[in-house]
């Protein structure tokens, strides 16, 4: 199970013996002795993997899943579903549906209709959501861990973003769910902005960390958070700030484990973020740039260049926090190019090509697998997938728009060229 990227004359391992981060902790066996240090292999593993300075022409990953997408009902699900489906293996499905997925239930009949919309032999896999509430009850939560196809929970402040009026107003009555999320392991997914007309848009995300998150994080630090779509340095540095996984090393005699996952458990820490295309590639300029730009708005709303570069060094960096989460939100042609345009951006279909540009352009190639494919299932408690992609290094052009039953969905980058284009299959 070897990960590689390729070039045309060289194969260079992404991760030498990676193994599935459910690896078992049986494997340690006593007498072995252990030693915890925080956060040390993604290091280790870099020095070890610094090896890939040539133009390359390929990447072999391991199939990579979107931990943050919406993709609708009806004819648009049937039109926007094969673009997910076809590169990665498992997406986390965003419930702001008319009306929100708020029960377990509702989340059940909403993955049926994934199901029956997939293209035929896809193994494409749905991880349903529910839709927090002021009124949403612990024993939903329970409900929602024993049905088995509910992986999440999902917070948006009432009146944030697209869909989100039926969502929390006080988080104070949601506190006893989030205690029973806790003993349910079951991740809280935070859009994080505060929606307060008094507070500078483009501020809501700061606001929201010092207000809610921070103290959120103090009042249950076992919860499992995940910020979602994070656009500021300030939410880096809240990422950073909250306690750390912690590796597990074997010691001598097993000290070839440094960079073995076979002898090494991470235990990730409690927060991490999903990161989009848009954040990583985008500052508040492409908004305005020659006339309004409907399509390159999204909620939280693009930021300044240096928080856009503040993201793109964490993610690059290799920290294991970060994970990749397109908030692919399509909306029809209509709805965005109008007087009052629909928050939403579809990457769905250049998501994985934008991805790789960002982590190409930073000289850090070698560190795209690990955000695209490993560090969402291990945050999760899931396993990695075991299936490859190909990105080739090969140009291709974004279609203008995507068709759907009744209309016209604009992808992000629309009519442009783009360098790494996604294939199901290794080449044998
Ligand atoms: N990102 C967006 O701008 N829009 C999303 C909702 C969301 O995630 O905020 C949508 O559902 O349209």
């Amino acid at each position: 199970m070897q990960a590689a990227i390729t070039t045309t004359t060289t194969t260079v391992c992404a991760h030498p013996h990676t193994k599935p981060s459910s690896a078992p902790f049986l494997r340690l066996s006593p007498p072995c002795r252990v030693s915890f240090r925080a956060s040390l292999l993604p290091n280790l593993r870099a020095t070890a993997m610094a090896a890939t300075s040539q133009q390359q022409e390929q990447l072999v990953i391991t199939r990579p899943d979107d931990w943050h997408l919406h993709i609708r009902e009806g004819g648009v699900l049937e039109a926007v579903l094969p673009h997910s489906a076809r590169h990665f293996g498992r997406a986390i499905i965003m419930p702001n549906l008319k009306p929100p997925v708020t029960t377990m239930a509702r989340a059940v009949e909403y993955r049926e209709e994934i199901m029956r919309a997939l293209p035929p032999g896809s193994s494409f896999v749905p991880l349903m959501t529910l839709y927090l509430t002021d009124n949403t009850s612990p024993e939903e939560i329970k409900l929602a861990r024993k049905s088995g196809v509910v992986f999440a929970v999902k917070l948006y402040p009432a009146g944030a973003t697209t869909n989100s009026q039926d969502g929390v107003a006080d988080i104070g009555k949601c506190l006893p769910v989030l205690e029973e999320m806790v003993r349910q392991e079951m991740p809280l997914l935070v859009h994080g902005e505060v929606t307060d007309p008094h507070v500078d848009t483009f501020d809501r995300e700061k606001v929201f960390i010092d207000k809610i998150l921070s103290p959120l994080v103090q009042n249950l630090p076992q919860l499992k958070i995940v910020m979602e779509h994070i656009t500021t340095m300030d939410a880096v540095n809240f990422i950073e700030s909250c306690e750390e996984g912690a590796a597990l090393l074997l010691e001598w005699p097993y000290t070839f484990a440094l960079f073995n996952d076979y002898n090494t458990f991470m235990f990730p820490g409690h927060v991490a973020a999903t990161v989009t295309p848009q954040h990583l590639l985008l500052n508040r300029n492409a908004l305005f740039q020659g006339g309004l730009q409907p399509h390159n708005y999204c909620l939280p709303v693009l930021k300044r260049e240096i928080h856009r570069q503040a993201i793109v060094s964490a993610v690059t960096s290799g920290s294991r926090r970060y994970f990749l989460g397109t908030d692919s939100a399509p909306h029809d042609k209509r709805n965005k190019e109008c007087s009052c345009g629909c928050a939403g951006i579809y990457s769905a279909p250049v998501a994985l090509s934008l991805y790789a540009k960002v982590f190409e352009e930073a000289g850090a190639l070698d560190k795209l697998e690990a955000f695209t494919s490993f560090n969402g299932p291990d945050f999760y408690g899931l396993p990695r997938n075991t299936s490859k992609i190909v990105l080739r290094k090969s140009a291709w052009k974004v279609p203008a728009t995507y068709k759907h039953s009744s209309g016209e969905i604009v992808p992000m980058f629309t009519g442009s060229t783009l360098d790494w284009l996604p294939s199901d299959q290794p080449e044998e």
